[in-house]
Formats: C-alpha cells, structure tokens, sequence
C-alpha cells in the first residue's frame, strides 16, 4: 500500500501559454510565480494557490492535460512505491533532474492508471515561504481537490483504494467517487468519462461570499458557467464551475466537510437520477468540460 500525502499539482499543455496565465490570474485569482520578480523558464508558467511553489503548471504546447501529482512521505517511501508499482505490472519512469527542477519537486516518477490518465508521485514539494501574492482578490484559501475522469468508477475506486491509502467519502451511484487520503472529504473524485482526462481542478475560498462574488465576477468577464452557485450534499460545499481556456474546468468551493472521525464515517451512495444529487439548491447540473489527457510520446514534457 502505498501513502500519498497530499495532492501537489496539476501539469497542462497550454496551446496559448499567456492566455492561460492571464485567465489563471486576472480571472481565477492564481499567483504566477515566474511573474518579472519570478524565476523563469522558457516555455512553463507556474502558478500558486497556497504555501506550494505551485499547483497549477501550464506547459507551452498542445492543450491537454499532461499530469497530476501526488506527494509521497520521503525518497524511501517514493522507492518502495516505484517498487510497488512495478510489482503491480505497471510501467514506471523516474524524472530526470531537468523535469523534477521544472516540477520544483526533488524526485518524481510517473506511470499512467489503468485508465490512461498519467500520474506523477513526488517528494521535496518546494513550498515558498512569502505570502501568495494573489492575482486579484478571489478569496482563495488553497488548492482543494483534482477531479479525473475514468470510464468505470467503481474500477477507479478499486484501483486507488487497493493501491493508495485513498478511502471513498461518497459515491453518486456510478457516476462519481469522491475520495479521502486525509481529513479532507475528497482530495481526488473520479467521474465518469469515456476518455481519461482532468475533469476539474478545485480551490477552495475563505467565505461563502468569496464564492458569490466571484461568480458575479466571472459573469462580468463572459466567463463560461458550468454549473452553480449549488451546494453539494456529499461535503457539504457552496460550488461553482467555470471553464477557463485551453478547455480546463475550475471550481471554487466554500465550506468542505472534514472527516475526523475516521472510524465511524461510511460511505453514502447519492442516486445520479435524483434531482438535488449533486446540488442541493436544485440548480441546473452537468458534467464539467474534461480536459483530455495528453498521450506524450517519450518523454513527458
Ligand atoms: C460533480 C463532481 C464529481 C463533484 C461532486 C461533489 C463534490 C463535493 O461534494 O464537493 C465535488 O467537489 C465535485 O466535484
Ligand atoms: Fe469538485
């Protein structure tokens, strides 16, 4: 079993690099820390939510996304978890020290699920010690949860509680499966999707206020709105989805349940077809645009 710490970023292709960086910051509110005092690369934008370096990279070329990473305790527990991988018939590849600078991580490696989506397992997760110098007052708080997707949930499910110390929190019947690897009620879902792919990526805001202003804001900038302002009956949260450029989903949420009794917390299954299953305040609901997972030939940028 191998133990993930925490989510650590979302790696994407962005076809149009300074749109999505003007999107990151001026709309969602993301600090870009290769900013004129920033340390920069050619080519990859990094941008900060909370005490990471970064949660969100994006990556000049093809839209699409490229990765999503977890942490991992230390560069033992990375070794055994590469061994483990193996063991389990999947395909390992360490990062060389060029992609793990770009990461701002000491060590990485990447394999893809059994789905296609490519996940990287890091350690030495660089954290900057200034405060997030945010791109506009969005209220943001950190980097809540990833959202994949996969074609059958309840095999993701089984693929990331057999492999990973992830627990459901929730099921929306075989729609989606939200999941644990801490307090928090998800830091990783899985939705339902034909192709592999990043549904979402979430932050989460300090006030129920941040979520209803940011809404108003997003509409003064003819923002696409996928879905809210709702409130999800599994944690609990005030939500809003938005599809920002190079077809990526962002969600703000207010409000996630924490999980602290671990022994006494079983997980719900919410009815897709019930109305109110996914927002209580029975607004319109639909699947967030997925961005599609980048098949990298080689190396993965
Ligand atoms: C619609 C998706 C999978 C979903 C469902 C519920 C929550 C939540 O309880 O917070 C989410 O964050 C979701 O992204
Ligand atoms: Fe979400």
């Amino acid at each position: 079993m191998i133990e993930l710490v925490d989510i650590a970023y979302v790696r994407s292709g962005a076809a149009d690099l300074a749109g999505a960086v003007r999107f990151a910051t001026e709309v969602v509110g993301l600090e870009h820390v290769d900013g004129p005092a920033g340390d920069t690369e050619p080519g990859v934008a990094h941008l900060r939510a909370d005490g990471r370096h970064h949660c969100l990279a994006f990556v000049e070329g093809a839209s699409g996304v490229i990765a999503s990473a977890f942490t991992v305790a230390d560069p033992g527990a990375l070794a055994l978890a590469e061994t483990e991988l193996e063991t389990r018939g999947f395909t390992v590849r360490r990062g060389d020290a060029d992609e793990a600078r770009s990461r701002r991580v000491s060590e990485f490696v990447a394999f893809d699920d059994p789905f296609g989506n490519r996940i990287e397992l890091v350690v030495g997760q660089q954290t900057l010690a200034r405060p997030v110098r945010f791109g506009r007052g969005s209220g943001i708080t950190e980097f809540g949860h990833l959202c994949l997707d996969a074609p059958d949930v309840a095999e993701a499910h089984r693929f990331w509680s057999t492999t990973f110390n992830v627990r459901a929190s929730d099921w929306i019947g075989d729609a989606a499966c939200l999941m644990r690897i801490d307090e928090v009620h998800h830091k990783l879902a899985v939705f339902q999707g034909e192709r592999p792919g990043l549904c979402h990526v979430n932050f989460q805001v300090a006030e129920l206020d941040d979520v209803f202003r940011n809404w108003h804001h997003l509409q003064e900038h003819d923002v696409v709105i996928e879905m809210g302002p709702g409130r999800h009956p599994q944690s609990g949260a005030v939500f809003l989805y938005f599809l920002g450029p190079e077809g990526l989903t962002y969600e703000y949420s207010y409000g996630v349940r924490r999980i602290t009794d671990e022994a006494a917390w079983r997980p719900r299954y919410f009815d897709p077809a019930e109305r109110g299953s996914i927002d209580m305040w029975l607004g319109p609901t639909q699947k967030p645009v997925t961005q599609p997972q980048l098949i990298p030939e080689g190396i993965h940028p």
